[in-house]
């Protein structure tokens, strides 16, 4: 059995945002918590999470903030897991030893990476461009000829146009999108989540 890619949609605001992300067929949906244009309260998102079935994963995400202050705020808001982006150290993770969240690593890939899915003790692995959430696409061809093993996500500049190759491209276990499907900056577009998540699925 072939399992389809694991389909992330990140940056969502609005009820409706998650009620598509959900109907489309998201198996994750994700809450910015850290300074950018999709940044939401953390009391304002809990309701949202009335609509989100059990088989879809709530991910907070946080940038640039202590691991501590992140944990509290993913407690507050209710979310399933915790992506921490960027520079996280290794004892970031280790902050979240016995808290009910799991974890996201999202990093950039240079020559410095670890891409050990599970080195800092993450579930998942997410490797995106080097400014979060901007859509710029990155360079793949590293990852056509040596990519990660098991749980990792792709992400960064992605959309329904560019996805099925991008998969086909670097091979990950999901993808995660925020800018691509977007009408403007932090603005969902739900047809466009549609279409993203379709073409993801279909590969
Ligand atoms: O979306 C943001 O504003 C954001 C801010 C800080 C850290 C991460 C952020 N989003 C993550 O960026 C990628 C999506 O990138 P793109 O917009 O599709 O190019 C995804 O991992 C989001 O979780």
């Amino acid at each position: 059995m072939v399992l389809s890619v694991f389909v992330k949609v990140c940056g969502l605001r609005t009820q409706e945002d998650v009620k598509a992300a959900v109907a489309a067929g998201a198996d994750a949906v994700g809450f910015v918590f850290t300074k950018s244009a999709r940044k939401v309260d953390p009391a304002a998102v809990r309701p949202l999470l009335a609509d989100v079935p059990d088989n879809v994963l709530t991910v907070g995400v946080f940038a640039g903030i202590p691991a501590a202050d992140a944990a509290r705020i993913a407690h507050e808001a209710e979310v399933q897991a915790v992506q921490l982006h960027g520079d996280y150290p290794r004892g970031a993770f280790e902050e979240f030893d016995g808290l009910p969240f799991r974890l996201l690593r999202a990093t950039t890939l240079t020559e410095d990476t670890d891409v050990t899915v599970g080195a800092y003790g993450e579930e998942m692995l997410l490797l995106d461009s080097p400014v979060a959430g901007s859509g710029e696409r990155w360079d793949l061809s590293v990852l056509a000829r040596s990519a990660p093993a098991g749980k990792w996500l792709l992400a960064g500049g992605l959309s329904p146009a560019n996805v099925a190759a991008a998969i086909e491209t670097a091979k990950p276990w999901g993808v995660d999108v925020s800018s691509g499907v977007e009408s403007a900056r932090g603005v969902k577009d739900h047809e466009l989540i549609r279409q993203f998540v379709s073409a993801a699925k279909a590969v």
